[in-house]
């Protein structure tokens, strides 16, 4: 839910979004061998489907998180499930070779909880908060803290009124 401490905006099209997930792909690419992804739900289905198809990686595993929101700012966290023992024991039942991604990181507060679960995996978003950067390994784009990232699966056509104040038509 949107924040009203980030009220400037960053709008990302699907375009948009395509590209810079690919560019996260390239940049893995050359960072492991990755045995497999951990999604974050929700936000993360779509990068990771991206991910995966770019680098070949077909074990894809969620972990589902919801967070409840109070006056518009996060609140806690709760796993609605858990990663799969097998995918936690394919190495060292630590998460080296895994990777997990998420849509963004903001707070970190996600990736704290997830990394809890697999201290080793290797943690990538596409779009990243300076509060959150410490919490995550790679990233294509940082925004200002104050921004709200707007996703295009949130999204829908709107009429735009002009910038003067003339009405349009
Ligand atoms: O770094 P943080 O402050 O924890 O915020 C980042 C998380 O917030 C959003 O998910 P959200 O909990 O809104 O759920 P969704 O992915 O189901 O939309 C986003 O997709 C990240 O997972
Ligand atoms: O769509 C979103 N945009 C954001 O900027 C954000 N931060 C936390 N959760 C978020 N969800
Ligand atoms: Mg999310």
């Amino acid at each position: 839910m949107e924040n009203p401490a980030q009220d400037k905006a960053f709008p990302v099209s699907w375009d948009m979004f395509h590209r810079d997930s690919r560019a996260l792909a390239w940049r893995l690419s050359s960072e492991g061998e990755w045995k497999a992804i951990v999604c974050i739900t929700r936000g993360g289905l779509v990068p990771a489907g991206i991910v995966a198809r770019e680098l070949g990686i077909r074990t894809i595993e969620t972990v589902c998180i919801a967070s409840y929101h109070d006056y518009d700012s996060q609140g806690s966290l709760k796993v609605i499930k858990p990663i799969d023992p097998k995918v936690i024991d394919l190495e060292d039942g630590e998460g080296s070779g895994v990777l997990v991604i998420d849509d963004l990181v903001d707070t970190g507060k996600t990736l704290k909880v997830v990394r809890e679960m697999l201290p080793k995996a290797h943690y990538a978003t596409v779009y990243a908060k300076p509060v959150g950067v410490p919490m995550v390994d790679t990233f294509i784009t940082e925004v200002s803290q104050d921004t709200w990232i707007y996703f295009p699966w949130d999204m829908g056509w709107q009429f735009q009124p002009p910038l003067s104040k003339e009405t349009a038509g």
